[in-house]
């Protein structure tokens, strides 16, 4: 059990096992994007390590950037997703794939992918390194995706609870007596 700030936390996802995940979704992209020079665009700052981790075992010629969008609160969306460093490069008749650690209600990356449509983008996909399907609020299509997990707050590996735990190595969920 971990504490930050006024919450525990509990290991749910060791770092052995979510690497083994991540290179199976390398060797994917690898296959599917070959010849295609992708666009990655990594979502800050929680996909800060999920995309290291990536790119480390992606062999295929690709160029990356990134985006900081932000609209969680403490451990609810606020609603709004604010666009604190946005994108730099063209994205038009590009092969991008987004990099984000979760899709939680859908809202941020139902929003980054009609921007990134509208800006001509040959296809857009999404690789997720989390997914909470009961949360799910929008129409998100996910292609790349790592673990479906239930609808309970987590951190560690790029997941923040009010910025903290960002740099655990492994998945930890929200302690919530009984449910552990
Ligand atoms: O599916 P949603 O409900 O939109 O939630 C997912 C988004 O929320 C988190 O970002 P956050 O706003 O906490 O910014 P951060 O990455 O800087 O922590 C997370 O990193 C995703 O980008
Ligand atoms: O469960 C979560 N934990 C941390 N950040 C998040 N952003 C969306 N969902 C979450
Ligand atoms: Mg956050």
């Amino acid at each position: 059990m971990i504490t930050i700030k006024d919450k525990t936390f509990v290991p749910f996802l060791e770092p052995v096992e979510l690497e083994k995940r991540i290179v199976e979704l390398a060797r994917e992209l690898d296959k599917d994007y070959e010849g295609k020079n992708p666009l990655f665009i990594v979502v800050l700052k929680g996909a800060f390590l999920f995309a290291a981790e990536l790119f480390k075992h992606l062999s295929t010629p690709c160029e990356i950037t990134f985006v900081r969008l932000s609209s969680y609160e403490s451990m609810g969306s606020s609603g709004r997703v604010k666009q604190i460093i946005g994108l730099e490069e063209s994205v038009q008749d590009r092969h991008v794939v987004i990099v984000e650690d979760i899709v939680d209600t859908g809202l941020t990356m139902a929003q980054l992918t009609a921007q990134l449509s509208g800006q001509g983008a040959s296809s857009v996909e999404i690789a997720t390194l989390l997914h909470k399907p009961d949360a799910l609020r929008e129409d998100v299509r996910i292609r790349y995706l790592g673990f479906k997990i239930e609808n309970r707050f987590v951190v560690g590996f790029g997941l923040d609870y009010e910025e903290h735990g960002r740099n655990l190595a492994g998945i930890h969920v929200l302690y919530e007596k009984g449910a552990e």
